[in-house]
């Protein structure tokens, strides 16, 4: 469970890329961050992940505070960030089970869940090479691989479908799926509305710092009593703000 109160981040004391956002997404669902680019999405992820501070505002994870008990907080999720080019002059393996050792994943069941997940996103034959010489698509899945070593309750994962080929893009959607499905979290943000309509529980619309909708696609439509398409609501929405 992700639970944000009364959070704002301006930066430069100018711009308020997040703007008083209270939003829960609470355990067995699959929660979708959807606006527009320079909405406040990777702003707000930073926040939750403990990476940026909020200059007010509270964040909780399962109930563990990022700022007051930061690293039980961090042992909740796994984060991937929106740009994959990270540790590039490790082999895959080599950063697999760096994370691992961050997060203390135990000996004798790491090198089970590194071929469970190679195997997943068909990357066991890349294993052995340099990140470097991966693919966009192929860096996304290692920082999945690394992200989901310590087996988190709460999946927090900024744009992971960009990049990825439809196999890989299907296997993460259904990993998202079970995730949520056995009582965990999964927070994503996308641009891609189709992809949010299909997979979420719920969504989240946000521009300019503010969430404008919380809530199921139904009620999206309902609130707005709107049978246009789901673009043309997104855009209508996120237009006048
Ligand atoms: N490090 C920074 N310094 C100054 N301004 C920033 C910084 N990072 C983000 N911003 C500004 O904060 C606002 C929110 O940006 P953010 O990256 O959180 O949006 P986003 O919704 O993730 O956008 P996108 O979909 O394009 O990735 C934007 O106006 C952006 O220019």
């Amino acid at each position: 469970m992700i639970e944000l109160v009364n959070v704002t981040k301006s930066y430069n004391g100018i711009i308020k890329a997040v703007d008083q956002m209270n939003l829960t997404v609470p355990k067995g669902e699959i929660f979708g961050f959807l606006g527009p680019n320079g909405a406040g999405k990777t702003t707000t992820i930073k926040m939750i992940t403990g990476i940026t501070r909020p200059d007010h505002g509270e964040i909780t994870i399962n109930g563990k505070n990022i700022r007051s008990e930061a690293l039980e907080a961090k042992r909740q999720f796994g984060y991937v960030p929106d740009s994959p080019d990270l540790f590039l002059r490790l082999k895959g393996l080599e950063y697999v089970s760096f994370m691992a050792d961050i997060y203390e994943v135990p000996q004798e069941v790491r090198g089970k869940r590194i071929l469970q997940l190679a195997d997943r996103f068909d990357m066991k034959n890349a294993l052995g090479d340099p990140i470097q010489s991966y693919s966009h698509g192929m860096r996304q899945k290692i920082m999945i691989m690394g992200a989901l070593i310590h087996q988190p309750e709460v999946w927090i994962l900024d744009e992971p479908l960009t990049g990825l080929d439809p196999k890989s893009s299907f296997t993460l959607k259904e990993m998202m799926r079970e995730h949520a499905d056995s009582g965990r979290s999964v927070f994503f943000s996308t641009h891609v509305l189709e992809v949010a309509e299909k997979l979420c529980d719920r969504v989240g619309i946000i521009n300019k710092g503010k969430i404008l909708f919380s809530g199921t696609f139904a009620e999206l439509r309902e609130h707005f009593q709107s049978d246009v398409s789901l673009e043309s609501l997104f855009l209508e929405l996120t237009k006048h703000e």
